[in-house]
């Protein structure tokens, strides 16, 4: 009989890629979907649904109780508030979860099979039940150079992150695009005439973007179109994001190294700042390597690491095609290019990575666990 499985967050951003990505793989023929819903209960389940078709209570525990398996896309604060009560109720089933609330917790797993199926099959194989989908700007990172953490060569990596309007959620989206186009009426007749000149449309748009009302900024705070933000999640008071703080913590975890694991972390650091992308996060990374490894060898060990990861030539023509967030908004690709040694000495190398932070940053690996616990 197909495990019950269900589906919380289905129809919010994260959980409409889930959905788009689920139908794509044809994974609910293997499944008996259950669609909750913390806003219509008792409404009607998406056509996806087989034979149960009403949307049930997202916070019914004896609802959610009767799950097999919940994948659940609605939120950090719909986590902190059910999972507790749904465990404490003596539920015993799979927790597949987008948030990042339960991610640093001893019993759950952060998912990303292509970088750390055995920490997955270990897990397994102890009884883990809680399994929780990494930081979009990490798993897109592990994705492309994860080959260079399992050939045990970083000693450290340093990240520069442009990470785009969607981390923050569809209204910082809609927000930025807003910012753009005020930005745009503001200069439109001068840019319609060549003539025109470029440091006036420059003054216009720095007093307009300075002047942008409060319910233009209301999700950034600030203008982000025509600007950038150097900071993204909590301030943690010691001069550091949390956006930042996950970028060590979570590479850790999810390869099984550091604390908890019995062996030394590799320091990973850097800044995480918010460009006016609109859904894929890039990195510049700058890797010392426990040795001299040439540039040849360090692209054919990540070319070769998982099928979605293609590296890039580092020239200027390839870059600049197929080294964007645009060439790769909507793809399962992550391009690592612009891989070269660097000025500091022959351990110091550098590249940079794109990925689709709603596609492996954040609904594809709780897609590909299900897959992995309907297999087990
Ligand atoms: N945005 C991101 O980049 C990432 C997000 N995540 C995690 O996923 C969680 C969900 O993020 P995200 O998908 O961006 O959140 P959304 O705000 O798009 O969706 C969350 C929920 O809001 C409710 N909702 C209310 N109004 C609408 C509407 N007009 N359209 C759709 N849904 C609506 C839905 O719940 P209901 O149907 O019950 O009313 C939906 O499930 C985050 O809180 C985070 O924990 C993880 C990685 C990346
Ligand atoms: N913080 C990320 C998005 C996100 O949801 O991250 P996390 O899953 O670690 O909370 C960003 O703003 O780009």
């Amino acid at each position: 009989m197909s495990k019950l499985v269900g589906l919380v967050g289905w129809r919010g951003m994260v959980g409409s890629v889930l959905m788009d990505r689920m139908v794509e793989e044809k994974d609910f023929d293997l499944i008996e979907p259950l669609f909750f819903s913390t806003s219509n209960a008792g409404g009607k389940a998406p056509a996806m649904a087989k034979n149960e078709t009403t949307l049930q209570d997202a916070h019914d525990i004896a609802a959610l109780k009767r799950c097999d398996i919940v994948i659940t896309a609605q939120g950090g604060d719909y986590t902190s508030e059910v999972f507790p009560k749904l465990r404490a109720a003596g539920w015993n089933g799979h927790w597949i979860d987008a948030a990042s609330t339960l991610r640093m917790e001893k019993d759950a797993v952060i998912i990303l099979d292509p970088v750390n199926m055995p920490v997955i099959k270990d897990a397994l194989a102890n009884g883990g039940k809680n399994w929780v989908g990494g930081n979009c700007t990490v798993s897109c990172m592990l994705m492309g150079v994860g080959a260079l953490y399992k050939a045990g060569l970083v000693e450290w990596m340093s990240t520069q992150t442009y990470q785009a309007a969607s981390g923050g959620g569809a209204q910082h989206m809609r927000e930025l695009l807003t910012q753009y186009g005020t930005l745009n009426a503001e200069v439109k007749s001068l840019l319609d005439d060549p003539k025109s000149a470029i440091l006036e449309i420059d003054r216009k748009v720095i007093a307009k973007q300075r002047a942008l009302s409060s319910s233009e900024t209301a999700n950034f705070g600030v203008p982000l179109g025509g600007s950038l933000i150097p900071w993204i999640d909590k301030d943690l008071g010691n001069g550091m994001s949390k956006e930042e703080w996950k970028g060590m913590a979570e590479t850790n975890k999810i390869l099984g190294m550091g604390e908890g694991f019995g062996s030394a972390a590799i320091p990973v650091d850097g800044f995480c700042v918010r460009v006016g992308a609109m859904r894929c996060h890039s990195q510049a990374l700058t890797f010392k390597l426990r040795k001299d490894v040439p540039v040849a060898d360090l692209e054919a060990m990540i070319a070769a690491d998982n099928e979605w990861v293609k590296v890039v030539p580092n020239n200027r023509e390839a870059t600049i095609k197929d080294l964007t967030p645009v060439a790769v908004t909507g793809t399962m690709t992550i391009p690592v290019g612009r891989i070269r040694k660097l000025a500091m000495g022959p351990e110091y190398v550098g590249a940079f990575t794109i990925g689709d932070q709603l596609l492996w940053g954040a609904a594809e690996p709780l897609r590909r666990m299900l897959r992995i616990l309907l297999s087990a």
